[in-house]
């Protein structure tokens, strides 16, 4: 897959020296994010804990970054991303941090350089919203939450 949008990343002094991003695989959509530790993390059953990456993103203007979960944390551990998707807005200078929380049964380490999550780069479509007395009617209406299929 080729490379279409340019991320500028800075390294944050006190995290070392903090990977970039990476994808796993050419077709990979999310490159993967490694935790930047002093030393390694217990997340203990239902904890969690902002996870940093040593990084901070310049993303162009018009798109995000998604942190996702790691399929295999999840399945392995139970460890997921508590605000999945995150949300890296375009204009935020601060370092990209993980919110990962243990939903397993036992207690997970996370060292230093582990990989937590991966980050999407999606474009941003940006509405103008406007209040309006009426909205147009259509089949569906009010109805949601489970509400097709119903005899
Ligand atoms: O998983 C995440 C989610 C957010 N952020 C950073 C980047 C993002 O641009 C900023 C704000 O995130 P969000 O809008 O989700 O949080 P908020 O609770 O609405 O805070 P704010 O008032 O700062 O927007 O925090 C992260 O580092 N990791
Ligand atoms: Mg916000």
């Amino acid at each position: 897959m080729e490379e279409s949008v340019r991320v500028r990343v800075k390294q944050l002094a006190e995290a070392g020296d903090a990977a970039l991003p990476a994808y796993a695989s050419d077709g990979a959509a999310g490159a993967d994010l490694r935790a930047a530790l002093h030393e390694p993390l217990v997340l203990t059953p239902g904890a969690r804990a902002l996870v940093p990456t040593g990084l901070a993103v310049e993303l162009p203007a018009g798109y995000e970054m998604q942190i996702r979960p790691r399929s295999g944390l999840a399945a392995k551990h139970g460890v997921t991303v508590l605000n999945s998707p995150g949300t890296i807005d375009s204009d935020y200078r601060g370092e990209v941090k993980v919110l990962l929380i243990n939903l397993g049964s036992e207690s997970v380490t996370i060292s230093s350089g582990e990989r937590i999550a991966q980050a999407v780069i999606a474009p941003v479509t940006k509405a103008a919203f406007v209040f309006v007395d009426t909205l147009s009617g259509t089949q569906r209406g009010e109805g949601g939450f489970g509400s097709t299929g119903r005899d």
